[in-house]
């Protein structure tokens, strides 16, 4: 059996575990209240799309909105990590997008049900190549940004974070043990917006990487 190679994770199969609400000036556009401590849901590893492929408007939407996220890919995994020892757990990073079906979204929120179907349809995670940890020597300090049809809707630095990068490793891992080829999702800064079939995003970490996608209607 090959070593599986860490630069190709979303082929593992592992967990993507995201954060919400982990920005107060995202929080807010959505009028949803600032975390006392955070919110996490998951995507299914089907969730993933790489560059060269679409991003598919699920059928049952017609409110699909774009979320531009710092991805961090696990390189070493572990059951409670102390915060001091968190990013010893890192391998690298991703650009990535939670795409979120927010008609859907809304309806789960207003009956207290799962986001499942908003979160986790096919193509719901576009990420970009993988980024050694090496390349983000601060995490905690990068500009993300993200445009629709060349128009600039999202601008944002993780420097903005209510929770940081080990913090969340920690808190995360003492509830769900952490796996080598898992993937955190870490939140979006404001400016979500809706897309539509055909428009084109484009999404980057300032001066690390960018990636695009079209966005297209899910055939029967
Ligand atoms: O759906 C939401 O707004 C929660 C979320 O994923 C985020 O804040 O990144
Ligand atoms: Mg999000």
């Amino acid at each position: 059996m090959t070593a599986r190679n860490i630069t190709r994770f979303w082929e593992w199969g592992r967990k993507i575990i995201c954060v919400g609400r982990n920005y107060a000036d995202h929080a807010k556009e959505l009028n949803n209240a600032i975390p006392t401590e955070p919110v996490l849901f998951l995507k299914t590893p089907s969730a993933y799309v790489r560059e060269g492929s679409s991003i598919l408007v699920p059928r049952y939407s017609s409110y699909l909105h774009h979320e531009v996220e710092l991805g961090v890919v696990i390189g070493k995994g572990g059951t409670a990590i102390p915060q001091s020892s968190a990013m010893e757990h890192v391998a690298g990073y991703a650009l990535c997008l939670d795409m979120t079906a927010r008609d859907v979204q809304d309806v789960c929120k207003a009956k207290g049900l799962p986001w499942t179907l908003a979160k986790s349809f096919n193509t719901s995670c576009p990420i970009s190549e993988f980024i050694p940890k090496e390349r983000i020597p601060d995490p905690g300090n990068v500009k993300l940004w993200l445009k629709v049809n060349d128009q600039l809707r999202q601008d944002g630095c993780t420097s903005q974070m209510i929770f940081s990068i080990p913090f969340l490793i920690s808190y995360i891992s003492e509830f769900i043990t952490l796996e080598e080829g898992d993937l955190i999702l870490t939140g979006t800064p404001k400016g979500v917006s809706a897309v539509q079939e055909h428009d084109e995003l484009q999404a980057g970490i300032e001066d690390v990487v960018t990636m695009s996608f079209r966005v297209e209607k899910q055939h029967q």
